[in-house]
């Protein structure tokens, strides 16, 4: 495989998977280079579903090799809310800002014991002959009360990792890497590619 490109408009996702696929010897373009595709509709249950049709349909409209990660927040106390739709769960319009404000919200009482949580990433590596193949990782930690960090994107400054002492958004990128569900995914993806 000499091309791949990376299906996402999240540049938080975008910088961690540059960085992490750096050693793979593949031209690696992102959407920013195919200014005219369109959305793509997450209308799927699963994270396996959404990132499949992420990657399919960027594989198909361009012709290239294409990733897609499609990941979320899944909350023990929220009955795994809120999952596949983490990106739009303070509803349309929703950013960083008010995502995370409503899980503080939602959470509001919740003491630290049952404030348990986990990110779960799907990565789907599709051609465009529509065959897919697809990684998964999980990262488990808990939800803070108030937000710690300035780093990463979404509901990081949100997540505490017990073996860092630390939130997601105060770790450098690489170290993010090293543990997340993204990270791990992406991982088995090498793996894979260094055999094809
Ligand atoms: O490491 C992470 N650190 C913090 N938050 C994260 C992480 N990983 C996923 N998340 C959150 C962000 C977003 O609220 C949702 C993903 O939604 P998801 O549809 O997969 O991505 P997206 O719409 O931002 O970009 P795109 O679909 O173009 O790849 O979960
Ligand atoms: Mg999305």
């Amino acid at each position: 495989m000499t091309d791949l490109i990376v299906a996402t408009r999240n540049k938080g996702k975008l910088l961690e998977i540059g960085k992490i696929l750096e050693g793979v010897h593949c031209r690696i373009y992102s959407l920013a280079d195919f200014p005219d595709l369109p959305e793509i509709e997450e209308d799927g249950v699963t994270f396996e579903q959404n990132a499949i049709k992420k990657a399919s349909a960027i594989a198909q409209l361009t012709g290239l090799p294409a990733l897609a990660d499609d990941s979320g927040l899944v909350v023990d106390a929220l009955g795994g809310r809120p999952g596949v739709f983490s990106a739009r769960y303070a509803g349309t319009g929703a950013t960083d800002e008010t995502n995370n404000a409503k899980l503080l919200e939602e959470l509001r009482g919740t003491p630290p014991e049952r404030r348990g949580a986990a990110f779960h990433c799907v990565i789907a590596l599709c051609l465009p002959d529509g065959s897919c193949t697809t990684f998964s990782g999980e990262l488990r930690g808990s939800i803070l009360e108030v937000p710690q960090g300035g780093g990463g994107f979404g509901y990081d400054p949100l997540f505490f990792v017990e073996e860092e002492g630390s939130s997601l958004a105060e770790l450098p990128l690489e170290r993010k890497n090293r543990l997340s569900h993204r990270g791990k995914a992406l991982e088995l993806l090498k793996g894979k590619l260094s055999k094809a």
